[in-house]
């Protein structure tokens, strides 16, 4: 397919979405089964120009004036992709396969309009309804917080300290472009195109052999920031399908006792083979049955409960644009309620002296400082670990780290403006010895 024709079946894919109102994701994988003549290459293009178009949905409509399939794809040309309205009109030139040319007005609107003048959930492409949350987050920043959540997120990966060490993997990665993270001593990262196309992360030998795992490097650091060490006893108590639960393993080095559960068997299923790859010979996977409790002969013992909670995922909306359009006040309220009862949970299961680390991938304050405070309001024997000393678990990064996240009495916020990772918040709580 050339480019021309893409761009036409990536708008005739955005008209379908709108109208039959289904997940992009969905939309993509029907349009693959009924095209099946088009290539991996055209798939990915295709599918990377959706992407783009999610994420900058409201920002492309509005300097097009006009909110349709194809003025949102115009706009975002010019918005994400950062071409000239000449190259636009060579693509949309009306040829067999091609989009209809360029009107009169929608030359002049690719050539004058800007974002200037637009409100903040326009210029940063969120729901309008969520501006009171992202406001009290960050204020005037709100919409270049926003603009930076909405672009390209780069694939990165965590090096299993338990089977590798970071410089080998780098250079058995160099055909792929890959580089250290910034912060994570341990994060590889691999920048990728507008085309998104997965680098067959999957069927790399360092992958097979469990020397590596695909992890934000925000991730990477919420899972150093709770300073697991050898010889604890740690909880992971929303373990999933063990993300963070691998990562404090290698911290861990194989010494003590780590126990990972999640209310939800179905999530935990994936947990096996992938500690299994890794290596970890010291984790206890406790699977619910039935209405029993998993953690019933736990009392008062452990050093670290590690809280991944269930939360809105605001801080991914740059690997997945359409869940953020898709997103509804009802599931905030949902999350805020989760979101006490795990915390309640962890409470009696922390020795005195031990820890919590409350994490979340949300930057929304109710999930976030809110939670926290009613927290410690609930559970006066805890105290919050202050930010910066939290940060100390990185080392010689941790000032640097510490100035360039959003800090709280309560804890510290990752954004991909900030911090160029996912947005996530982490707060360590002590109970008191
Ligand atoms: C953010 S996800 C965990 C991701 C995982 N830790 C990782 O790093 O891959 C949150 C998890 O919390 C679990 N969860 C929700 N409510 C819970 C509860 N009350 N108790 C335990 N787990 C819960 C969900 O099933 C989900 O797997």
């Amino acid at each position: 397919m050339t480019p021309a024709a893409r761009l036409s079946a990536a708008i005739e894919l955005i008209e379908t979405i709108d109208a039959q109102r289904i997940p992009a994701a969905k939309a993509l994988k029907e349009w693959g089964t009924a095209h099946r003549y088009a290539g991996s290459g055209d798939r990915a293009a295709i599918s990377g120009l959706i992407w783009d178009v999610l994420r900058r949905r409201a920002s492309s409509a509005w300097i097009m004036e006009e909110d349709t399939p194809r003025a949102r794809t115009l706009g975002m040309l010019k918005l994400e992709r950062g071409m000239n309205v000449d190259d636009i009109a060579a693509l949309c030139d009306g040829g067999r396969f091609a989009p209809e040319p360029l009107s009169e007005r929608e030359r002049a609107a690719l050539t004058t309009r800007s974002l200037i003048d637009a409100p903040a959930h326009i210029a940063g492409d969120y729901p309008e309804w969520l501006d009171p949350y992202l406001a009290q987050a960050f204020g005037d920043d709100r919409a270049a917080e926003a603009a930076a959540m909405a672009s390209r997120a780069p694939l990165d990966l965590r090096v299993n300290s338990l089977k590798a060490k970071r410089e080998k993997v780098l250079s058995s990665l160099k055909h792929l472009g890959a580089q250290p993270t910034p912060w994570s001593p341990l994060g590889l990262r691999i920048e990728l195109g507008a085309d998104a196309r997965n680098p067959g992360i999957h069927a790399e030998e360092d992958f097979i052999k469990g020397a590596i795992e695909v992890q934000d490097e925000g991730s990477q650091l919420a899972a150093l920031l709770s300073a697991a060490k050898p010889g604890e006893q740690v909880i992971d108590l929303c373990a999933g399908a063990g993300g963070k639960t691998l990562a404090i393993a290698a911290m861990m080095q194989g010494k003590g006792r780590l126990i990972a559960t999640d209310h939800d068997k179905r999530q935990l299923a994936p947990i096996h083979e992938r500690l299994s790859r890794a290596g970890v010979h010291n984790a206890d996977v406790r699977t619910p049955k039935g209405e029993g409790d998993t953690l019933s002969d736990i009392r008062a013992s452990a050093d670290l409960v590690l809280i991944d909670a269930p939360c809105t995922g605001t801080g991914t909306w740059r690997r997945n644009p359409d869940a953020k359009w898709r997103m509804r006040p009802g599931a905030l309220e949902v999350r805020l309620k989760d979101q006490i009862e795990v915390l309640d949970r962890a409470a009696p299961l922390i020795k005195p002296g031990g820890r919590i680390a409350y994490i979340t991938c949300s930057v929304l304050p109710p999930e976030n400082a809110g939670q926290v405070r009613a927290f410690i309001g609930r559970h006066p024997e805890f105290a919050v670990v202050p930010p910066a000393q939290v940060a100390t678990a990185l080392w010689d990064k941790a000032e640097e780290f510490t100035a360039a996240t959003l800090q709280s009495p309560e804890g510290l916020l990752m954004t991909p403006r900030r911090t160029g990772t996912d947005g996530f918040f982490v707060s360590v709580l002590r109970r008191q010895a």
